[in-house]
């Protein structure tokens, strides 16, 4: 099949789809003996290593070639027939194998024409149908007889491979040529030629069979040839079918290529078109922008300009402005300058005489304090003296008792002498006398003895706050919680160097840039009246305040309060369970129970209340029965009372636990409104006490208040909003306004700001005047607080060198007088 396509490959085609298996510009007959020829043509060529010739040489001289080639040059009949006949030697056909006959058809023809080839070679090949048949019909004749054999067709004559492949094949023939003479024409004369008869009978019937049997082979290759031509004939129509089918598919695809390169054309067009367009668009647009552009830079250009004219102007008038004031402040100040330099001058004298007056009074100032340090010593061998009077006291006491019960036996006694006396009436009458002396001596050294207790107790106050006084009136105190848990973070360095007076507290600081670029750590020492290590439990620092109270017992205000960042310990110190309030009241409760005996009654008073967002609540009422509290000063007393705020009266010491319960609960509900409320409010509780001496007719009144301050850490950190700022703002202003107090009290100024916030109002006369102040700074032993620990010490450093005037007790006689 290959083979057929090479052929058909040089033939002119107009189609590019696969060709048929056979050319169809070439006629019929001819493809199919050109496929024919092909096919044995090639066998040829494959078995002899060459290709077969092209399709437009003669077929005869391929085959004459390839016969020669592959074949050794044979002797023909009639160059045999001048031999000897050996009969062993006689040449004969044999057919080829049935199964190989088709596929070496020119091989087997051509072996036939080789073998049937007797004559001499004739140039030119003839079909059967173009040789007359009656010239073969002589020929035979001429040399057989008609008798001998049955009537030669024309095949009887030796076609040579030729004739036959080219009457197969149906190529164009020399039809018009002159036929030579056949080869049967050219044997009988050879036959008549020969001598020997007899012999040349036998010869010639010999090859009459020969010739025979060859026509035989002959018909049936012929039969299967036409056989074969009719399937190709099929299969050439089959293929032109395909064909026609082919080309009509092509000219369908031809009309739709068509119409699609105009639709293409089309849209080409279109492209084009809308191409143009889009150009002209973007040209109009260009031109649009560019005349905007031009439109507003000069728009630009012209609004600069009225800006610099106007700027020019502007600084033209600011210029001269500036220049009249210069002028008007240069006169001002000149006057000014001659004004301040003769006050200066005023002032200079003044100065010089002032500074004198103080260095006097700085010289009467030391003598005081070394005459106050004197009177201390002596105040404080008073004490000690009035101490073992005291005791002596005591001891006489105790002994009088002994000698009372002694006495009264001895008036039992002396009444049954009585008894027994009055039979002897002058005897008895005497010794009644005795007695009744005796005992009005006893009652007498009895209340003798009382008074001196009472004054005793009087004397003892007044040394007690001479002392206080001495140990200062504002103290500060400072305490470190130890660390709650390891998830707490890290923790700061602190040392407590002084372990006699435990004064002293060292805080390593944070990393700081020395001048040579090292990076170090300071220690900063900060000293205060008592530093509480982590160590220190509640009942020692109690220990520490409790003077205080005492002071409140004898008719002083006293103010305690705790100061430091948020998770300091502030609500640890002042209301846990053991904190300072339980631990004031219970001590409360022991002292009045003890001064009962020397004629004093008290009563106590506890009002809790909360200072939020600068207003004042109610920590022992609840709900909506609240009130607007307000704040009420008794100047003559130096007394604050809170209006609408509830009074509980502490008679006993489970009232005071159910006071702080109450208080508790209370600031919880508004902690659910807002969170943490105990670090974000100042809780003040107040404790009112007020003593009656009925011997002495002395009253006292003291206040002692325990403040728990909002977390001081608010100073300076917050991003706060909304509530949460004005929260920030009012703890900011308050703290900020108890440090302009205590500042204003140590400056001795005049005025003291005590109404700028509700805390200071409310502690107006705990703070300064006739009160004692403690104040707590509570540090977080946290590394990560480090910084906010510093700044809190630093504060209560500026307190702690604060001095405070000396504070007055409001003890008064019942008719109102003051014991100073
Ligand atoms: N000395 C101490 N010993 C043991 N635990 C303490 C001590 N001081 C404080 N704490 C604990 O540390 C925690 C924080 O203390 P506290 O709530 O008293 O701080 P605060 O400064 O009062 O806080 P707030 O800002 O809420 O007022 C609490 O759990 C408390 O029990």
């Amino acid at each position: 099949m290959m083979d057929a396509s090479e052929n058909v490959g040089v033939l002119p085609s107009t189609s590019r789809l696969r060709p048929p298996q056979v050319s169809f510009a070439i006629p019929r007959n001819a493809a199919i003996s050109g496929l024919q020829e092909m096919n044995d043509l090639q066998t040829n060529a494959r078995a002899t290593g060459q290709m077969g010739p092209p399709l437009g040489i003669p077929q005869k001289r391929a085959l004459n070639g390839n016969a020669t080639q592959s074949e050794p040059k044979r002797k023909t009949l009639s160059e045999r027939a001048g031999e000897p006949i050996q009969k062993t030697h006689i040449p004969s056909f044999s057919m080829p194998p049935a199964s190989s006959r088709s596929t070496v058809q020119g091989a087997s023809i051509t072996s036939l024409t080789s073998a049937s080839n007797i004559g001499a070679p004739r140039p030119t090949s003839t079909t059967t149908s173009t040789v007359p048949r009656s010239t073969t019909m002589n020929n035979f004749g001429r040399s057989v007889g008609p008798a001998g054999r049955p009537p030669m067709t024309s095949m009887s004559r030796q076609p040579n491979s030729i004739n036959f492949s080219q009457s197969v094949n149906g190529r164009p023939r020399a039809m018009s040529r002159p036929r030579p003479g056949t080869s049967a024409g050219n044997y009988g004369p050879e036959i008549d030629a020969t001598p020997n008869h007899q012999q040349n009978d036998w010869d010639v019937n010999e090859r009459i069979q020969d010739l025979d049997s060859q026509f035989r082979v002959i018909k049936e290759a012929m039969d299967s040839s036409i056989s074969e031509k009719q399937a190709m004939e099929k299969a050439v129509d089959l293929a032109n079918s395909r064909v026609g089918d082919l080309e009509r598919e092509r000219d369908r695809l031809d009309s739709k290529n068509v119409q699609l390169q105009s639709e293409l054309d089309t849209l080409r067009q279109q492209r084009q078109s809308l191409a143009l367009e889009m150009e002209k668009e973007q040209l109009s647009r260009k031109y649009e922008l560019e005349d905007k552009t031009r439109a507003h830079r000069s728009e630009l250009d012209q609004l600069r300009r009225e800006f610099n004219n106007e700027t020019d102007r502007q600084q033209r008038t600011h210029r001269e402005a500036l220049e009249a004031m210069e002028r008007h402040y240069r006169a001002e100040l000149e006057e000014e300058r001659a004004a301040r330099a003769k006050e200066v001058d005023d002032l200079r004298s003044k100065l010089g005489a002032e500074q004198q007056g103080l260095n006097e009074a700085l010289l009467e100032r030391e003598d005081e304090i070394q005459k106050m340090r004197s009177q201390m010593e002596a105040l404080k061998l008073d004490l000690e003296r009035e101490q073992t009077i005291q005791t002596d006291f005591k001891k006489q006491m105790a002994h009088m008792s002994t000698t009372n019960l002694a006495l009264e036996d001895r008036n039992r006694a002396l009444r049954a002498q009585i008894d027994f006396l009055e039979s002897d009436n002058k005897q008895q009458s005497d010794a009644f006398a005795n007695m009744e002396a005796r005992l009005q001596e006893a009652l007498r050294i009895a209340e003798e003895a009382r008074q001196k207790l009472i004054k005793e107790e009087t004397e003892r106050r007044v040394i007690f706050n001479k002392y206080q006084e001495l140990k200062g009136n504002i103290r500060v105190m400072c305490r470190v919680r130890p660390v709650l848990d390891s998830s707490e973070g890290g923790e700061a360095k602190i040392a407590f160097p002084d372990h006699k007076t435990s004064t002293q507290i060292d805080l390593t600081g944070p990393e700081e840039k020395s001048s040579l670029g090292a990076v170090v750590r300071r220690t900063i020492p900060f000293e205060f009246d008592r530093v509480f290590s982590p160590a220190v439990h509640n009942e020692e620092v109690f220990g520490e305040i409790s003077q205080l109270v005492q002071s409140a017992l004898d008719g002083y205000n006293v103010c305690i309060f705790c100061y430091g960042q948020t998770g300091s310990g502030k609500t640890y110190t002042m209301s846990s369970a053991d904190g300072m309030i339980p631990r004031a009241t219970h001590m409360i409760y022991d002292t009045i129970n003890q001064l009962k005996n020397k004629s004093w009654t008290y009563t106590m008073e506890g009002s809790f209340v909360e200072v939020y967002n600068e207003e004042l609540n109610d920590l022992l009422t609840s709900g909506d029965s609240k009130k607007k509290l307000e704040i009420r000063h008794d100047d003559q007393r130096k007394q604050t009372t809170v209006l609408n705020c509830k009074r509980v009266e502490l008679d006993s010491a489970d009232k005071v636990e159910l006071m702080l319960r109450e208080a508790q609960n209370n600031r919880s509900v508004a902690a659910t409104k807002a969170n943490e409320r105990s670090s974000r409010s100042h809780s003040v509780f107040m404790l009112k006490l007020v003593g009656e001496n009925s011997a002495t007719n002395e009253r006292c009144e003291g206040t002692l208040n325990l403040v728990d301050l909002a977390g001081s850490e608010r100073l300076k950190h917050s991003q706060a909003e909304g509530d949460r700022m004005k929260e920030t703002q009012n703890i900011n202003k308050s703290l900020a306004c108890l440090g302009d107090v205590i500042e204003a009290l140590g400056r001795g100024s005049s005025h003291i700001p005590y109404r700028n916030s509700k805390l200071t109002h409310l502690l107006q006369y705990s703070l300064g005047g006739n009160s004692k102040t403690l104040m707590f700074v509570m540090v977080s032993p946290l590394e990560a607080h480090l910084k906010e620990t510093i700044t809190s010490l630093r504060f209560a450093t500026k307190v702690h060198n604060t001095h405070i005037g000396t504070a007055k007790s409001t003890k008064k006689t019942r008719e109102g007088r003051a014991s100073e």
